[in-house]
């Protein structure tokens, strides 16, 4: 079981949650956190169980960094927008730094996020 969490900007929001809709199976056997209106939205559509954090521009993207940094989290996948600037870009910046520097899975499309989830 893998410690999993899901975020996504507002343009890619429904993508995510589609994503997480088709693989409800394979994402039902790992923890789930989630930044808050991912995590709810997927919630509410897929019946899947993410735990929730704040929203990221509240905050939800640090905790998640901060899960990061303590080992408490193996896999992100983040769901990045990128033709929209963000008002909490240092927050996205910090966050993507962190799985980076920790050598987490990361995925930042569907496409590595596939590719993610079927080598978990
Ligand atoms: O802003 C986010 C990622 O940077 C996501 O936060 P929400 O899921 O709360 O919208």
């Amino acid at each position: 079981m893998a410690r999993i969490g899901l975020v996504a900007h507002d343009d890619k929001k429904d993508e995510l949650v589609a994503w997480a809709h088709a693989h409800h199976d394979r994402l039902s056997a790992h923890e789930l956190w989630g930044t808050g209106t991912t995590g709810s939205r997927v919630n509410a559509a897929t019946g899947l169980q993410v735990r929730l954090l704040k929203s990221g521009p509240l905050g939800g993207d640090q905790q998640l960094g901060a899960m990061i940094a303590e080992g408490r989290l193996d896999v992100l996948i983040f769901f990045i927008d990128p033709l929209s600037a963000q008002p909490h870009d240092v927050d996205v910046k910090a966050l993507t730094r962190l799985a980076t520097l920790y050598d987490v899975f990361f995925a930042c499309n569907k496409s590595t996020a596939e590719a993610v989830l079927a080598a978990l």
